[in-house]
């Protein structure tokens, strides 16, 4: 570290001390080159917040039922988002909600809620169904304690690995039917009549409704209470909800945030569990056991009570060899946890305590309970209230017009405003004075979809970038709004997040002037033979080293790292920029925000790719390409014209070499432009563009300017 440290400070001064003159060629490059250096100097030591202390935590979930045995166990409510038939499709749905309610936990203890941002029928047909088939699906699961319990990952791994084969394939014709029902209704985009008459909840759906535009529709498919509610085996069923709040043209919706703010309310209506778990739809549990596990947590004796939320790690069940999208961060959450119990909240996989999520500080909690205290039930209200009373009030508290005039989106529930609603929501409960944890098992909790294809991987950081700059931007900076409330460390461990769209700028001029002042001939590096080459040198090959080994120690193939170091360049030249810019434009007033859902449907061809390890650019012609290519051929370029001046004598030989590792980098640009032809490749007007584009730059505009 000190070495990076005496790295750092000798580039600044370097650069100071031989600036050209004004009047001197140069002068603007090696301000901008001095400026990029400050900024990566900055948010390297922001960095290291996140590398001082790393902490990891060991429940003995065994030890909880016997210590408070299955009665003074607490209720869990499961909330599970959706919000797009098409690309969120239904099947895969209601195998996130099946796995969460085969849990290894007291069924009248757990209520499954799913919100349906869509209003689809569709979806709500296929929870229907997925409410029969969980008759039969629950009891199999416990019976052999099969893992896991997402019928459809379960299948796809496993043959017939119990002794009853006869069992096994019954159950896995009964899955495989409902699926193909299901996805034949899918496929047609509507429900057929006599389907729609099997149940009274399909009243609710009429020709009028669209996704932006309906009343709230609140179903309890399965009603923990009722004694008829129960498995094959006679044993009773979680409870099940359906919701799609209400929407109207004319109030914001608030996207997730509004939606988990809606399931806060319902649920506190029909179960009011005081542990809530938060689910995205494509994250099916892989651990049976894991309830019992975030509980040990929240019921620790000493520090229990202190806890708001226990984040599980964001993993993946399609992550191919080499993680070709660099979709898995290992390194950096333990980090952030260990500057003072303060981690981030990434959306799902995460368990709340409900008081914290709901808007209550930390200090006001503790004067009110006792420690430990988390109540086996919280109020019994709706114990005396009927089904029908039950969807009636939640009705209410899901309609637009409750949110009017209220505290939820500011003070209560999660934040609005901000696409990443996750972070700043964690943030400012970490700032009420609660603790949360960052725990990962050894088996995963949770396993999602992760982007198959670089279009949808570089939107998604896209939204994250604006979203997370739009936190440092607003009331909730850490440093202002966090300050005297959690650490120095938290602050900045929360900034390398918040400040990736902001730092796209130093990278685009470190990944343009080198080769332009190349073509141009001017040096903006010390030359091999002096002594400052030493820390110009020094800072890039360890970063680099350390990162290896850090990826190393991770697991991580060295091929990954590699893939890793490529996604960089491309989300920060691509997505943080615009997502920059995007925080700008709505700063300004000048857009909104929005969310755009990540497609979590695959079609075979990107599939084969995927597999392949072969960037998929999908023949888009987005903005984001034209970039990244044009990007790719300054360098070339740079190389290319660096190189004979080079051999003629000329002090570039640095410059060169970053132009070098710059075109290594982007070896799959050239072969997408020029090499390959099918599908995932580059379309040639995104070539014609980056050509012209580049061409501009390095020929055109330094005539210009000289
Ligand atoms: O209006 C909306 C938009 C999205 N969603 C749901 O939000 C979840 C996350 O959306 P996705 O498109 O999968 O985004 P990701 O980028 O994969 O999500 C990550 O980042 C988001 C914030 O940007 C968090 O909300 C997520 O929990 C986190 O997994 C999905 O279940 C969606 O159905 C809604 O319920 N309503
Ligand atoms: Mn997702």
């Amino acid at each position: 570290m000190e070495g990076s440290l005496q790295a750092i400070r000798m580039h600044n001064i370097h650069r100071v001390m031989k600036m050209p003159k004004r009047g001197e060629e140069g002068r603007w490059g090696w301000i901008a080159m001095l400026w990029a250096e400050v900024c990566f100097g900055v948010y390297w030591i922001f960095t290291q917040s996140l590398r001082w202390t790393l902490l990891y935590h060991i429940p003995f979930n065994h030890r909880l039922f016997q210590r408070y045995g299955e009665n003074k166990l607490p209720g869990v409510d499961i909330f599970v988002c959706t919000a797009d038939p098409m690309l969120e499709p239904p099947n895969m749905v209601i195998n996130t909600v099946l796995s969460v309610m085969c849990y290894n936990y007291p069924s009248n203890k757990l209520s499954v809620y799913l919100s349906d941002d869509g209003a689809s029928e569709l979806t709500f047909y296929a929870l229907l169904k997925a409410s029969i088939f969980s008759k039969h699906w629950i009891p199999f699961c416990k019976r052999f304690n099969i893992e896991p319990r997402s019928p459809e990952a379960y299948f796809s791994q496993h043959y017939c690995t119990i002794k009853n084969t006869q069992e096994w394939s019954s159950i896995k014709k009964l899955y495989e039917d409902m699926k193909s029902e299901i996805e034949l209704v899918v496929e047609k985009g509507k429900l057929p009549d006599e389907i729609r008459d099997q149940h009274k909840g399909f009243s609710e759906w009429n020709s009028k409704i669209t996704k932006k535009d309906h009343q709230s529709i609140v179903q309890i498919i399965i009603d923990g209470r009722d004694t008829n509610a129960v498995d094959d085996d006679g044993s009773q069923l979680p409870t099940l909800v359906y919701m799609a709040r209400e929407k109207r043209p004319n109030f914001p919706h608030h996207f997730k945030a509004g939606a988990m703010n809606a399931l806060i309310r319902v649920s506190s209506e029909i179960s009011n569990a005081p542990i809530i778990v938060n689910l995205d739809c494509d994250m099916y549990s892989n651990n049976a056991d894991t309830i019992q596990e975030a509980l040990c947590f929240f019921m620790d004796q000493k520090q229990g009570h202190h806890i708001a939320y226990v984040q599980f790690p964001q993993n993946f069940n399609n992550i191919n060899k080499n993680d070709l999208y660099a979709n898995s961060f290992p390194i950096e959450f333990p980090g952030i946890s260990g500057q003072g119990l303060a981690t981030i909240y990434c959306g799902t996989g995460c368990f709340h305590r409900r008081e914290s999520l709901s808007g209550m500080h930390f200090k006001d909690y503790h004067n009110n309970t006792t420690r430990c205290n988390i109540k086996p039930n919280s109020t019994q209200h709706h114990e005396i209230r009927t089904t029908e009373e039950l969807i009636e009030a939640s009705k209410v508290v899901s309609s637009c017009r409750y949110e009017e005039g209220s505290e939820w989106g500011k003070e209560k529930g999660l934040v609005y405003g901000i696409p990443v609603e996750d972070v700043v929501t964690g943030l400012v409960i970490s700032c009420r004075g609660w603790k949360s944890i960052y725990y990962n098992p050894k088996r995963e909790a949770f396993l999602g979809v992760a982007p198959t294809t670089l279009e949808v991987s570089l939107v998604q950081h896209k939204r994250w970038g604006e979203g997370l700059f739009h936190i440092f931007f607003s009331k909730y900076c850490p440093f202002i709004y966090g300050h005297r409330k959690i650490s120095l460390g938290v602050q900045m461990g929360y900034s390398v997040y918040l400040l990736r769209a902001p730092m796209s700028l130093p990278t685009l001029s470190y990944a343009v002037l080198p080769a332009i002042y190349t073509l141009w001939g001017i040096p903006l590096f010390p030359q091999v033979t002096s002594p400052w080459i030493v820390p110009f040198l020094y800072a890039p090959l360890a970063t680099y080293l350390y990162s290896l080994l850090e990826a190393m120690s991770c697991g991580c193939t060295i091929k990954s790292w590699w893939n890793l170091q490529r996604m960089k360049l491309f989300r920060r030249t691509s997505s943080y920029f615009f997502g920059f810019m995007d925080t700008v434009k709505i700063q300004l007033g000048f857009s909104e925000t929005k969310f755009d859902v990540t497609d979590k449907v695959v079609s075979e061809d990107t599939m084969k790719r995927y597999e392949e390890e072969v960037v998929d650019f999908g023949s888009s012609s987005s903005v984001m390409f034209t970039i990244i290519a044009t990007l790719a051929l300054i360098n070339v370029f740079g190389v290319i014209g660096g190189t004979k001046k080079v051999v003629e004598g000329s002090a570039l030989v640095l410059q060169v070499m970053l132009c070098v590792w710059m075109v290594m980098l982007n070896k799959v640009v050239y072969e997408a432009l020029f090499v390959r032809s099918e599908k995932g490749c580059l379309p040639s007007n995104v070539l014609l563009k980056s050509l012209v584009s580049a061409s501009l730059a390095c020929f055109v505009l330094p005539s210009f300017l000289s």
